[in-house]
């Protein structure tokens, strides 16, 4: 019997408080939208689904909003291969910290890049967009990274942000899945 290889990637949800990190993975997990803000504090979800053909185990953590001085804790940095990180679109502030948050992941990491996918999440709010796509365009491509922006709301963009994530990861850790008698070292674990 034929029993398809899964392929188990870990993933953590970063960003200013509510922006929707909770919304956005909630909607991916669940495909349900809560009105309602409940601040969070941690919390980890698994989903097995299918990307360019393969099996992902995905196992998405996500974290309490982060502000300039708040401290990355060590396991949202160490064991993680990719990382969303959310801003919103309604909000300038949510966007600037995702640079120190990023900056904060790669002195933790050591690594020069990390893996990720920046999301300009509640995409719905047009007459309140305080961040223009291009923005955020911009930033992505100076930071090499997959940018979307979505709305956990309406349900628009939100799985392509799992699928991008597993594509960036795939780009820089093709050798995860190796035999350990390889020899082989990841890079961020
Ligand atoms: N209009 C709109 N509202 C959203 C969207 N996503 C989330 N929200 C709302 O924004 C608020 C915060 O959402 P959360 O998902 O709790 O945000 P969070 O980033 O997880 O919050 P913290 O964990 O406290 O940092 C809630 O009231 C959500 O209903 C969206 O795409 N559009």
């Amino acid at each position: 019997m034929y029993v398809p290889h899964v392929k188990t990637r870990k993933v953590a949800v970063l960003g200013f408080r509510a922006v929707g990190k909770s919304s956005l993975t909630i909607r991916f997990i669940d495909d349900v939208f809560i009105q309602a803000y409940n601040p969070t504090i941690e919390a980890t979800f698994n989903k097995t689904f299918d990307v360019d053909g393969s099996h992902y185990h995905l196992e998405v953590a996500d974290t309490a909003g982060q502000d300039d001085y708040s401290i990355l804790h060590s396991q949202y940095a160490l064991g993680i291969h990719g990382y969303i990180l959310v801003y919103s679109v309604a909000s300038k502030n949510s966007f600037e910290t995702l640079k120190i948050i990023r900056d904060k992941i790669l002195n933790v990491t050591g690594a020069a890049t990390i893996p990720c996918v920046l999301v300009g999440n509640k995409s719905d709010l047009q007459f309140e967009r305080q961040v223009p796509r291009e923005q955020g365009q911009a930033l992505a491509d100076s930071w090499g990274c997959a940018f979307v922006e979505s709305s956990a709301k309406h349900n628009e963009r939100v799985e392509d942000i799992f699928k991008l994530i597993i594509r960036e990861i795939e780009k820089t850790t093709q050798h995860y899945d190796m035999p350990a008698e390889s020899g082989c070292c990841c890079t961020i674990m």
